[in-house]
């Protein structure tokens, strides 16, 4: 099991665009219609089973956000800085 990290060592590892919040570190994603976001959230879908860490995905008209944390460290590990430096390398692609 990953260790948890410092608020600064979170501070310096989160990709831009993320923020933390509390235990969770948290990004919201625009789109121009409902449809692509729906296939940007089977896509993360698809990196967290293959990571097999499980960020929380919320479907909005036009936007996506994710929640990123390690239920079983208790608060936010390496394991959720890497799938959201993976979530952005897809989301650039
Ligand atoms: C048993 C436990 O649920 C599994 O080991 C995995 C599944 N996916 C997970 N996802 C997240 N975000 N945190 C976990 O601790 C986690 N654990």
């Amino acid at each position: 099991m990953a260790d948890l990290l410092s608020d600064d060592e979170i501070d310096a590892q989160l990709p831009d665009e993320w923020t933390q919040e509390g235990d969770e570190i948290v990004r919201t994603y625009e789109f121009d219609d409902y449809l692509r976001g729906v296939n940007f959230a089977q896509m993360v879908g698809e990196i967290a089973e293959a990571q097999f860490h499980h960020p929380e995905i919320v479907i909005r008209y036009e936007e996506v956000e994710i929640r990123l944390t390690s239920h079983e460290a208790g608060g936010i590990t390496d394991d959720d800085i890497e799938m959201a430096e993976l979530i952005e390398s897809e989301r650039s692609d």
